[in-house]
């Protein structure tokens, strides 16, 4: 590229990662929960993050997305300055409508627009003007989807979105998260406690425990993503593995 006065200056790089995390340290009072985390994700990269309950999953994402106040630590996190967050409850007003919802703080002459196409993209056109009582706990998380993707996210955080919803509300739900990651493209942390879930829809499963990365595999889809890929049963019973469970003991003393 060249400056006004005709020097050369090198072209602007690609940025590598979209999230960097470097020895965090992270805890409740005296209590410590994350132990030194090392992350990074990169541009566009859905990364599925597993771990035990109460191994400081929630913590981490909560460092993230800038909200954990109540926490001391150390270390270093870089996030870009468009960040979503999604919860497992939709988080939605009661007293405003749907597009409403999805709109809310958008300051821009097209945001009714754009909620509109957003609201359309999550399957609930038409429902604008609905009240958020009006809809199913899985239209509401739909809403929440849309609100998030309005803002177009470099990073999209998601706390166990699909948690509380039956498992074929989940599978639909997968299937429409899948479609609108590929389509907007921002780099994902989905905090989940399924297995499946993960391997479905990640590029990468990070696992923590005792408030480490204690394991990381790539997905990659025709190799170990479906259950009639060759890498599947390895994939699965690693991670099982590094959650502690002996599935063939499980069911063993079942
Ligand atoms: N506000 C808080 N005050 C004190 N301790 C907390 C607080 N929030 C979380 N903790 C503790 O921090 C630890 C990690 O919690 P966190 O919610 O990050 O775990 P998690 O891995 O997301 O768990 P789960 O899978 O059960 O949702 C837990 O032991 C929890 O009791």
């Amino acid at each position: 590229m060249a400056t006004n006065d005709g020097r050369l200056t090198p072209a602007a790089k690609a940025p590598t990662t979209t999230v960097s995390v470097r020895g965090l340290i992270r805890g409740y009072g005296p209590k410590g929960v994350l132990n030194g985390v090392d992350l990074d994700i990169a541009p566009g990269e859905f990364v599925a993050l597993l771990g035990p309950s109460g191994c400081g999953k929630s913590t981490l994402l909560r460092a993230l997305a800038g909200l954990d106040h109540e926490v001391s630590g150390s270390g270093t996190v870089t996030v870009p300055a468009k960040v979503s967050v999604v919860f497992q409850d939709s988080r939605l007003l009661p007293w405003d409508s749907v597009l409403g919802n999805v709109t809310l703080g958008l300051q821009d002459h097209d945001a009714g627009e754009r909620g509109r196409r957003a609201l359309a993209e999550v399957g609930l056109a038409g429902r604008e003007r609905a009240w958020p009582h009006q809809l199913s706990g899985g239209e509401q998380q739909r809403v929440a989807l849309a609100r998030s993707l309005v803002r177009d996210p470099e990073l999209l955080l998601a706390d166990e979105p699909f948690g509380a919803l039956d498992a074929l509300t989940r599978l639909k739900m997968h299937s429409l998260l899948a479609h609108l990651v590929a389509a907007h493209q921002p780099a994902v942390l989905l905090v989940t406690h399924d297995v499946d879930e993960a391997i479905a829809l990640a590029d990468r499963i990070v696992v923590l425990d005792h408030g480490k990365v204690a394991l990381e595999r790539e997905v990659i889809s025709g190799t170990n993503r479906a259950p009639d890929d060759a890498g599947f049963a390895t994939l699965h019973a690693s991670l099982l593995g590094a959650l502690g469970v002996d599935r063939h003991r499980a069911l063993a003393t079942a």
